[in-house]
């Protein structure tokens, strides 16, 4: 019986996790939601940056501080093991939720362009990137990822094992292709308003610390990381900087 509840609370955090994503796209894009990113201002400019900034930074404090080992150590002592990810995955979900619900959009343009081909081409690329970020989960394990994994196996009492360190497709051009996908997410639109950039820039600035703390922990896992992250670049897969594994560091 307690393995069935496991299972329906995996299965019920990846289904808040999967309509929290799509409302993202949608949030982010100003498509196909009530409110987004840049619906009408309500308040204040400077309470609506002090309320914004406030939901980033809940959501990177929960985001990061979850993610670590001795978080996760601690966090089982209170509950299933099984359910760790789902949790996380269900609290990830929740800090975004409240970011979409609070948000206060604030108006004023930086950017706005007119030419067609330009608009084209930054929605394809925003397009793509939410793409890439589906995609890169399915490469490393897009179930393990959110959870649904580990209650399945332990709806079947087997033993979790842990995911190997992988390098397919995107992750032999660059190290984060999901967080690369998410950049071409924030930053590709056509009319990049006050709010947006806001949001652009503190996601950028989390992705860049949490790559650090990720690296340090994927190090720790899997040793062979370090030579990994001397051969491929971060996340712009620059041509020309992939080197064949052992190959000497260019001067
Ligand atoms: C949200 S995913 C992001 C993965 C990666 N940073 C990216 O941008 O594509 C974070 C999880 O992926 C795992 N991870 C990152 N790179 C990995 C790799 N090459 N192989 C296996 N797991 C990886 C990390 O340990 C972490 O649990």
């Amino acid at each position: 019986m307690q393995r069935i509840l496991v299972f329906a609370y995996g299965a019920l955090s990846y289904i808040v996790f999967f309509l929290t994503f799509l409302y993202a796209i949608g949030f982010v894009g100003n498509i196909y939601v009530p409110k987004g990113i840049d619906s009408a201002p309500q308040v204040p400019l400077l309470t609506a940056l002090l309320v914004n900034l406030g939901l980033l930074a809940l959501f990177a404090v929960q985001h990061s501080l979850m993610a670590r080992p001795f978080f996760k150590r601690w966090i089982t002592r209170f509950i299933p093991q099984a359910i760790e990810r789902s949790t996380y995955v269900l609290a990830s979900s929740l800090a975004l939720i409240a970011l979409f619900v609070f948000w206060q959009p604030m108006g004023g343009v930086i950017w706005a362009v007119n030419q067609p081909l330009l608009v084209a081409l930054l929605q394809t690329l925003f397009v793509l990137g939410w793409l890439i970020v589906l995609s890169s989960t399915f490469l490393i394990n897009h179930f393990d990822l959110f959870g649904l994994r580990q209650v399945w196996l332990n709806l079947r009492n087997k033993p979790y094992t842990e995911l190997r360190f992988v390098t397919p497709l995107m992750y032999s051009f660059c190290r984060h292709p999901l967080y690369l996908g998410f950049l071409l997410g924030f930053w590709m639109t056509p009319v990049m308003t006050v709010a947006h950039l806001l949001f652009a820039l503190g996601t950028t600035g989390y992705i860049l610390v949490a790559i650090q703390l990720e690296e340090r922990d994927l190090i720790d896992a899997h040793p062979e990381y370090l030579e990994y992250r001397r051969r491929v670049p971060m996340i712009i897969p620059i041509p020309g900087r992939r080197r064949a594994a052992h190959a000497p560091e260019a001067a």
